[in-house]
């Protein structure tokens, strides 16, 4: 085992929570980059699933998803509070996105009393968002209002949109990691370009929804990537089959799998890149895959006639 001493590293895992529409995803997309591994697409916490990964110096800041808490529902009783904050209560530090113009809603108020119990322990840093939608002494009310409310670690002031403040808290993240080595290996975060990324997630579905049936028989390329003028895209992607057989699997019964698997492809992506996204799938036979015989023998698998 290697000290965290002879390598100076610190890594560890960092939730942003907040009400739908606080930033989050704008948010996480300026820290992270286009530094996300494929793996974070696999890999899971015990509860919370990964959404990017940041480097800053010597630290690596894995960023985790904390899914369904915060849509507006009825009062949660504690014992549903600590369940449903899977995502934060995994999380060394826990960061509160608000939105500078909104204030203390009710929904953060809600936050605000599941942080009693969540935050326990941890760090939890105040982030306020859109501050270039607000004038300089409503800032500064905020500040006050909620940290009198809750013991923040710190405060800061944000615009995810514009960047402002962001790379602050990068930092102040970074310092806040505890030592030890790195939870990912520096070549699983590569800068991947978006168009890959969107693959993998199509990719992904595809495996999950036919499960063994065709694990590494298929590609996805993203062929076409097309900005719109209302800030949606659209996205083209093939999905290669290696026979005319697998067409079938991939489509369904009457494209039904085809379909599910687009529909989740497209709310994973929109909710990466918090826009709306368009995307279409075809579904492709490309024979000559079957040539590439050393990739498969690298996979331990052997697709020739007969053997599938
Ligand atoms: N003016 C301004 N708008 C921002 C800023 N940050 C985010 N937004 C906008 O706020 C909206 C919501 O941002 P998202 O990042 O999608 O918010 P989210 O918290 O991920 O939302 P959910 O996915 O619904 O939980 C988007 O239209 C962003 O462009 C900011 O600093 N200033």
């Amino acid at each position: 085992m290697s000290s965290p001493e002879s390598t100076g590293q610190s890594a560890g895992f960092i939730a942003l929570i907040g009400e739908p529409n606080a930033g989050k995803s704008t948010l996480l997309n300026r820290m992270v980059g286009a530094k996300v591994s494929i793996v974070t697409h696999k890999v899971q916490t015990t509860r919370a699933r990964i959404r990017g990964v940041a480097m800053e110096g010597n630290a690596q800041l894995v960023f985790v998803d904390t899914p369904g808490l915060f849509q507006p529902r009825r009062r949660l009783d504690r014992a549903m509070v600590a369940a449903a904050w899977g995502g934060a209560s995994d999380a060394d530090v826990v960061v509160l996105l608000i939105e500078a113009h909104r204030g203390v809603t009710e929904g953060v108020e809600r936050i605000l009393e599941g942080l009693a119990d969540v935050g326990q322990g941890r760090k939890v840093a105040l982030a306020i968002n859109k501050i270039d939608r607000v004038e300089a002494p409503v800032l500064l009310g905020l500040t006050q209002k909620l940290n009198e409310l809750y013991p923040f670690a710190e405060t800061f002031m944000i615009s995810a949109e514009k960047g402002h403040g962001v790379d602050v808290l990068r930092k102040w993240l970074a310092d806040e990691l505890p030592e030890g080595p790195w939870l990912y290996p520096e070549d699983q975060i590569a800068d991947l370009p978006m168009r890959m990324i969107a693959a993998e997630m199509t990719r992904e579905k595809l495996t999950l929804r036919l499960h063994q049936e065709l694990p590494y028989q298929l590609t996805v390329e993203t062929e076409n990537w097309e900005e719109r003028p209302d800030g949606s895209a659209r996205v083209d992607q093939l999905v290669y089959v290696v026979r005319d057989g697998h067409k079938g699997i991939v489509l369904g019964n009457k494209g039904e799998t085809i379909k599910a698997v687009g529909k989740a492809a497209r709310e994973e992506l929109e909710e990466f890149l918090g826009r709306r996204i368009h995307l279409f799938l075809q579904v492709k036979v490309r024979a000559n895959w079957l040539e590439e015989a050393e990739r498969y023998t690298e996979m331990g698998l052997d697709f020739k006639d007969g053997n599938t």
